[in-house]
Formats: structure tokens, C-alpha cells, sequence
């Protein structure tokens, strides 16, 4: 297996609240190599989000964290802001959910994506529309609109510059939050072809959040489904069709094809004993509301953090 480009090692963030905090993110663990495509999937709340923005050093004050993120075998997170700051936009890069409404209106697309070149000292002047020019193209689109304004651009436009724009100083590992919400199908599937040929052509380690499970086979290889700040099942792709070994995954599927899943996730301020999905879960046994189950391995790169993973085969729900 090839050296891994990014390492997360048990992630843990809590938020400070007036009272109390909220443990959103409860020890996670990835691993992902150059020109891998992840999927991190769940439901709203379960710490999709809250994950990547640690991995960017881009929380905000209230939190606090702890655990490893490893770029090319270096700790980022270990001198704070001063260490992931080096690594921050150059080598991982973030699309924020809903980057393509957040471009300002009274600039052109072209020098928004040029920005971040200037501010990190990566090109300037004809360089940077140079390079401006490069990244349209690379994402499909005409580098002639590199003068036109947001306004101007359709919603899937304006999703592929913010992708440009998120590549602007070369990074290695794209994280995208959400990139296809808000779209058309027939866009959304453009814009998931176009994060997987940028995974394929640049060898970029691509980390795809999203909440819809069928999106992620189109780009990502495995998929880590999250629940209530920590992974459930992390697996393949086709085993997670195949052999889901969690009952949330495969409620997450039933899901997909508009089976509702009762019930609601549970409050992160709180921390009972047993596995956080056993309220919701038809399956239930007693020990799983007095012992959270580990994240076991089952076979190679399969793990479930289920007791009953052993007893669970055979296809989703
Ligand atoms: N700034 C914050 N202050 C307090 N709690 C927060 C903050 N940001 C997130 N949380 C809490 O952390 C938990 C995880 O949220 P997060 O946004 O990471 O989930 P998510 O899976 O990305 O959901 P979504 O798809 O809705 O973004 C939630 O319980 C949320 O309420």
C-alpha cells in the first residue's frame, strides 16, 4: 500500500455552549492516499463538517481539539494555527458548503480565483490570469469568462469556479463539503465527473461530505459513514452496498430509496454509556445500551462499530 497522504488520527472537538459543551467529533480515524476519493456520509449533525474544518484549522473559537492530522507523516495540527497554516489552501484545500452563493458580486470570477494566489505568494500579476486561465479550463470552463462576474454564471458555473477556485494554489487534498446540494441532477452528476477526472488526472486525495450515499460511489472508492461524531462503518463502496455490516448503513440506504429512519439523531451534549444509534435501532440488544462498540476490523478495510456486525451479511436493510 502506498504511503498515506493524509492521516487523521483519533479527532476528537467539542464546542464550548453557555452551558456545558457539545463532544461533536468523538475520536475519529481516516487514512486516504494520492488520488483516493473518500466519502464521509450521514446525516445532518453527526460531525461531517465539523471534521474537515479541524483538518483545515478553520474551527471556530469556541472549539477545542485534540488528535493527529498527519499531511505527508507531519502533525499540522501541532503548533496551532502557526503549523496548519503552512498547509492551509497549498495543500489541503476546502469547498465550503455552499461556495458558489459565497462569491462576491462585485468582483469578476477571474480575480476572486486569483486572490488566493496572491495572498499565499503562489503567482501574481500575468502568472496569476495565467493561471486563472488553466483552471477554467480545467474544470470545463471557457477561460474568456474569466472577466465576467458571478451574476453571469449558472449555479453548476459557479460551483466549478469555486472548485477552481479551492485549487488555486496546488493542493494535494480537496476537501468538498456538500458540493452538490442546491443543484439539478443532470448538474450535480456533471460537477461529481468533474471532482472525479480532477481525482483521476491531478492525483488528488479527494474527501466528499455529503448526506446522500448513492453520490459518493461516483467519485469515491470508500465511504466512512458517520454517526453522532464518530464512524460507524467504514468500508469499500461495493461491500457497503453489498454487505453492510452496521444497521445505520444500511438504514442510510433504505433511506436513499425513501424509507424514512425513525426517529431523530441524539443530542451531542450528552454521553450515554452503549452505541449511540441503538434508540433508533431495530435490532437493539441489551448490551448495546450499556457498551459502545468498538470500530473493528472485519476483513481488510471493512470495520464496523456494531455488535452485531459478526451476525449481520448479505446486502443493506
Ligand atoms: N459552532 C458550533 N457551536 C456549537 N455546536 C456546533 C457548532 N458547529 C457544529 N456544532 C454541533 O456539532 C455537531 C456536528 O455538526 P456538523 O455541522 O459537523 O454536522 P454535519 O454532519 O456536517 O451536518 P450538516 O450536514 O448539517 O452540516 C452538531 O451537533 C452541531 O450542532
Amino acid at each position: 500500500m502506498s504511503t498515506p497522504l493524509l492521516e487523521v488520527r483519533d479527532l476528537h472537538v467539542w464546542f464550548g455552549l453557555r452551558k456545558g459543551r457539545v463532544h461533536a467529533l468523538r475520536g475519529l480515524d481516516l487514512t486516504l492516499t494520492a488520488g483516493e476519493g473518500l466519502g464521509l456520509v450521514g446525516e445532518s449533525g453527526c460531525g461531517k463538517t465539523t471534521a474537515i474544518l479541524a483538518m483545515m484549522g478553520l474551527l471556530p473559537p469556541t472549539a477545542t481539539l485534540s488528535g493527529e492530522v498527519l499531511f505527508n507523516g507531519e502533525n499540522i495540527l501541532a503548533k496551532g494555527e502557526v503549523s496548519v497554516r503552512r498547509h492551509r489552501w497549498t495543500d489541503l484545500a476546502m469547498v465550503f458548503q455552499g461556495a458558489m452563493n459565497a462569491f462576491s458580486p462585485v468582483a469578476t470570477i477571474g480575480d476572486q480565483i486569483a486572490e488566493p494566489m496572491r495572498l499565499y505568494g503562489v503567482a501574481d500579476g500575468k502568472a496569476a490570469t495565467r493561471r486563472v486561465h488553466e483552471l477554467l479550463e480545467l474544470v470545463g470552463i471557457h477561460p474568456d469568462r474569466a472577466r465576467r462576474y458571478p451574476h453571469e454564471f449558472s449555479g453548476g458555473m459557479r460551483q466549478r469556479a469555486a472548485i477552481a477556485m479551492a485549487l488555486a494554489c496546488g493542493p494535494k487534498v480537496l476537501l468538498a463539503d456538500e458540493p452538490t446540494t442546491a443543484l439539478d441532477v443532470i448538474v450535480q452528476a456533471q460537477v461529481l465527473d468533474l471532482l472525479d477526472r480532477l481525482r483521476a488526472e491531478l492525483g488528488l486525495a479527494v474527501v466528499l461530505v455529503t448526506h446522500d450515499l448513492p453520490v459518493v460511489g461516483r467519485v469515491c472508492g470508500r465511504a466512512a459513514v458517520m454517526y453522532a461524531g464518530r464512524v460507524a462503518e467504514s468500508a469499500p463502496i461495493g461491500d457497503l452496498h453489498r454487505d453492510s455490516r452496521h444497521p445505520y448503513s444500511r438504514a442510510l440506504f433504505a433511506a436513499g430509496e425513501g424509507h424514512f429512519i425513525p426517529g431523530t439523531p441524539p443530542r451531542l451534549d450528552e454521553e450515554p454509556p452503549g452505541c449511540s444509534f441503538a434508540p433508533r435501532c431495530s435490532l437493539t440488544e441489551d448490551r448495546c445500551r450499556t457498551e459502545t462498540p468498538p470500530l473493528l476490523s472485519l476483513s481488510s478495510g471493512h470495520d464496523s462499530a456494531c455488535h452485531l456486525a459478526a451476525s449481520l451479511s448479505g446486502g443493506t436493510a
